[in-house]
């Protein structure tokens, strides 16, 4: 059966992280990187992570996984190497409907991570549903050299110039118009490769007053 692909609002929810290794590590940035409050379940942590207890950057429960720690919890990851904890904790997730990655080992995940390109607001994530994780890592090194650090800052300026819209072109017709016709527009994403972004917010404005002037808006 295919996978259902979402993105998870996860701002403020418990997430927790079993085992203290690279692996972890690595899902544990992923987290905090959405505002997750992250509980790291293991005795030993690897630099980065024990550098984020200290910091109290996430909060570290300095043990192995008892029953009991899924309490409260949105989502857990279980990166230990040993698939008989994996199997464990899997099991408690699921009798209590917390959502659960183990690391590797399919069968007990609710949920598998994408190989991800993050370029500020967009995401490119590629899942090939657990059959190749090899492919998914090859087309995100692809995708990551064609969608370049440009994307970042020029998808936040499409944002501000869409919510402009939203104010100013009441029309729906219209308003679908101007926005399509932003997106297509290239130069502003070569105007934001040369980092000229006020450039690029002028030449949004200007499809935003051509659209109001043409009867679409308020101006
Ligand atoms: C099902 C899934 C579950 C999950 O872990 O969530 C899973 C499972 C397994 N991976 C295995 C192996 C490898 N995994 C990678 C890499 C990645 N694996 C990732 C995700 C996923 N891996 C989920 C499905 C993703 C999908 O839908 O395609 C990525 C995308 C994201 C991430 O890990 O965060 C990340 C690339 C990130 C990037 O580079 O951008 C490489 C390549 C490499 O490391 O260079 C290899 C070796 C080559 C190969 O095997 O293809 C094995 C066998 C282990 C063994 O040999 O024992 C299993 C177990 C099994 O298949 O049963
Ligand atoms: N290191 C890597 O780059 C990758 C690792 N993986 C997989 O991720 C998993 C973890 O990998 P690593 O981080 O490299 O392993 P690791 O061996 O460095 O770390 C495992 C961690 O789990 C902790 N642990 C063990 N039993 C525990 C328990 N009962 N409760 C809580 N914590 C426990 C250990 O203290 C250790 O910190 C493995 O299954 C590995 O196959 C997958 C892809 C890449």
């Amino acid at each position: 059966m295919p996978y259902y692909p979402i993105f998870l609002n996860l701002e403020g929810r418990r997430c927790i992280v079993v085992g203290g290794g690279e692996e972890a590590a690595s899902k544990v940035r992923g987290l905090l990187e959405s505002g997750a409050r992250v509980v790291v379940t293991s005795g030993f942590l690897e630099p980065g992570l024990a550098q984020l207890a200290q910091r109290n950057e996430v909060e570290w429960v300095p043990r192995a996984y008892e029953p009991g720690d899924l309490e409260g919890a949105a989502l857990v990851i279980v990166a230990c190497s040993e698939p008989e904890v994996k199997r464990r904790v899997a099991a408690e997730a699921r009798a209590l409907g917390v959502l659960v990655n183990a690391v590797d080992l399919p069968a007990c995940c609710d949920f598998i991570s994408p190989a991800l390109v993050r370029r500020g607001g967009l995401v490119l994530a590629v899942s090939t549903g657990g059959r190749s994780p090899a492919l998914a890592r090859l087309l995100r090194e692809r995708l990551e050299k064609e969608y370049d650090a440009a994307y970042g800052p020029y998808v936040e300026i499409l944002g501000r110039a869409r919510r402009q819209v939203l104010e100013r072109v009441p029309n729906v017709e219209a308003r679908r118009a101007v926005l399509h016709a932003m997106a297509r527009d290239e130069a502003v994403l070569d105007l934001c490769r040369q980092d000229s972004r006020a450039e690029a917010e002028e030449r949004l404005m200007r499809l935003l007053d051509d659209a109001v002037t043409a009867g679409g808006g308020r101006p």
